[in-house]
């Protein structure tokens, strides 16, 4: 079973408008309102792709009840530890350009973090545990090497996307998957990564730290990933882009869908870019039948390293 874990979960709150003004008053129109929060968007694409999974993490107050009722309403399994204070709002206001607004998110008590760490306990070496997004508020930058921590003492195959302090903070630690998008993985590093080739360059360092496979996505211009001394490419295919909320995590769930489905690296590659630029061209996430539509349009280049 694959579990995915969203200790930060939101509502996604997004708003179109033609000018965005900063500092003045703006109306916007076409309101949209998702659950949200990385690990629920992995396991909605999942569902969408035919996989199962259940959503682990904290929610609070109304707006956690408004998460867990849409992803029942999925026929998406739950088991979120109810935590005081209430799930954030994150605002996405699509203008000529996209802002987010990102809200911190209740705090976690002790008591919480250990219930989380409890129904870790409970996996097996048939499991994958995805954990993606920021940490709560008042949790360590380690809190997710905790949580691999007590997941490697039961084999579980463990899947990584977050940034900054929380992913500097993984490095070292055994896992299957990690995917950062270019710019968290040159924050990683101190750098800027603008090419496929700077991606592998540093990709490469990743996969020396012992990480199984290594997915970074490029907005627009694609993604790379590497795995033992191979390395592909893929550029993204061009659409209509609606909304790219979320297509990171549609990456990750593609790449999944494709392990649970026990296709080949190259394909799972080609299933999680097809699933990305899916989610990019859609208000919500991608359907199935838009995954489908663009895989034959995903060109793979395989290179060794
Ligand atoms: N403008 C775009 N056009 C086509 N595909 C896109 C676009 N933006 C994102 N994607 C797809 O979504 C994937 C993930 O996007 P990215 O922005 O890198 O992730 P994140 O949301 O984690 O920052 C990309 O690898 C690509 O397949
Ligand atoms: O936990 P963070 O880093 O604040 O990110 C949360 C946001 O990321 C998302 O999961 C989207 O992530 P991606 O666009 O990277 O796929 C939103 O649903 C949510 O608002």
């Amino acid at each position: 079973m694959i579990y995915t874990c969203t200790l930060n979960p939101s509502i996604d709150y997004i708003l179109h408008l033609d000018h965005f003004t900063a500092g003045g008053l703006n109306r916007g129109e076409n309101p949209h309102y998702f659950p949200g929060g990385k690990g629920i968007n992995v396991s909605r694409l999942l569902k969408t792709l035919g996989i199962s999974s259940t959503a682990l993490g904290f929610t609070g107050g109304f707006t956690g009840s408004f998460i867990k009722d849409a992803l029942e309403s999925e026929a998406i399994k739950t088991d979120f530890i109810e935590v005081d204070g209430t799930t954030r709002i994150n605002l996405k206001l699509k203008a000529a350009d996209e802002t987010e607004i990102n809200g911190p998110g209740p705090v976690i008590s002790d008591r919480n973090k250990q219930q989380l760490l409890d129904q870790i306990e409970q996996l097996t070496d048939h499991d994958t545990l995805v954990l993606a997004g920021s940490l709560a508020k008042a949790l360590p930058d380690d809190f997710y090497k905790t949580m691999v921590k007590t997941a490697n003492q039961h084999d579980v195959k463990i899947v990584l996307d977050t940034s900054s302090e929380a992913l500097k903070a993984m490095i070292g630690s055994p896992l299957f998957l990690v995917k950062p998008n270019h710019h968290e993985l040159a924050e990683l590093y101190d750098t800027t990564i603008s090419s496929s080739a700077e991606a592998i360059t540093y990709g490469k360092k990743l996969l020396n730290e012992g990480i199984t496979h290594v997915l970074i996505s490029m907005g627009g211009a694609g993604a790379v990933y590497l795995h033992d001394d191979v390395a592909y490419t893929a550029k993204a295919p061009v659409g209509d882009v609606l909304n790219t909320v979320g297509a990171g995590d549609s990456t990750v769930a593609g790449f999944l869908a494709g392990i649970e489905q026990g296709l080949s690296n190259d394909e799972c590659f080609r299933l999680a870019v097809a699933s990305g630029s899916a989610t990019a061209f859609s208000h919500d996430l991608a359907t199935k039948k838009d995954v489908e539509a663009l895989l034959p349009k995903i060109d793979v280049v395989e290179t060794t390293l």
